[in-house]
């Protein structure tokens, strides 16, 4: 069976209109970012794309989204799946600290190897500071997968799993299959279905609250050309105020 895959990165976050490091930590949406979210769900249910599934990552910023697109499409009784592995990067000793703060005490090289390259980690933060030790929602997580850090490739390695054992069976039963996950988790998901190498994605941005569209035939291949922004212009508007920070 044919079927869409929509990714969408969580609306605008409050640390996102603050400008700090989030990764790990949880930040509610702002008002324009609810507003991105229940906009994402009026433009999936203006292209006919009802979600049969959702998944989110566990923290509160996807949910939130992933319930109000649902809301706005009249699907809030789909399944919905929760997964660390769809979790933003962790952001290690940057978390909470603001990109401003962190730009000015390093230099720029630094600065862009550790928010946009694919190899380079940010400094770890202290075991067991972020999440704290005994967070309920990491109960499933291996004591060798609790991150003090992540690169871009790290999320890459933790991302894939869950793609093709979770994500993909949900495509291969031809279900619109709705992904709200982050910035970082979501361009290593790009990477992969768009066949990206790493210095490609390191000119990545994804913008908050614009659904981004993939086809796959009946046989799971996916259609040629990528995926689609479903309102190009205000993706690409939103693109560049990542891009920007
Ligand atoms: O965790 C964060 O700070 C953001 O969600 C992603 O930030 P970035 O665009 O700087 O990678």
């Amino acid at each position: 069976m044919s079927a869409a895959l929509v990714l969408l990165r969580h609306g605008e976050s409050t640390a996102n209109a603050d400008g700090v490091f989030t990764g790990w930590t949880d930040a509610p949406l702002t008002e324009r970012g609810r507003e991105q979210a229940r906009g994402a769900g009026r433009l999936l249910a203006g292209a006919g794309l009802l979600p049969d599934v959702v998944h989110t990552s566990v923290l509160c910023r996807t949910v939130t989204t992933a319930d109000l697109v649902l809301d706005e499409t009249g699907r809030d009784w789909v399944p919905a799946h929760r997964s660390w592995r769809l979790n933003e990067r962790h952001y290690g000793a940057l978390t909470g600290r603001t990109k401003h703060q962190v730009r000015r005490s390093t230099d720029e090289a630094a600065y862009l190897a550790w928010r946009r390259s694919w190899a380079t980690p940010p400094p770890p933060a202290p075991a067991g500071a972020l999440p704290p030790w005994g967070d309920p929602r990491y109960t499933n997580l291996p004591p060798e997968a609790w991150p003090l850090t992540q690169s871009l490739a790290d999320v890459h390695a933790r991302v894939l799993p869950y793609w093709a054992d979770t994500i993909a069976t949900d495509l291969s039963a031809g279900r619109t299959t709705l992904v709200v996950a982050h910035g970082n988790s979501l361009r290593a998901l790009v990477a992969h279905l768009d066949r990206m190498d790493p210095a490609a994605v390191e000119h990545l941005d994804i913008p908050t609250g614009q659904p981004l569209r993939y086809d796959f035939d009946p046989g799971q291949r996916q259609l040629p050309g990528g995926g689609r922004y479903l309102d190009p212009d205000t993706a690409a508007a939103e693109a560049a105020l990542v891009h920007g920070q």
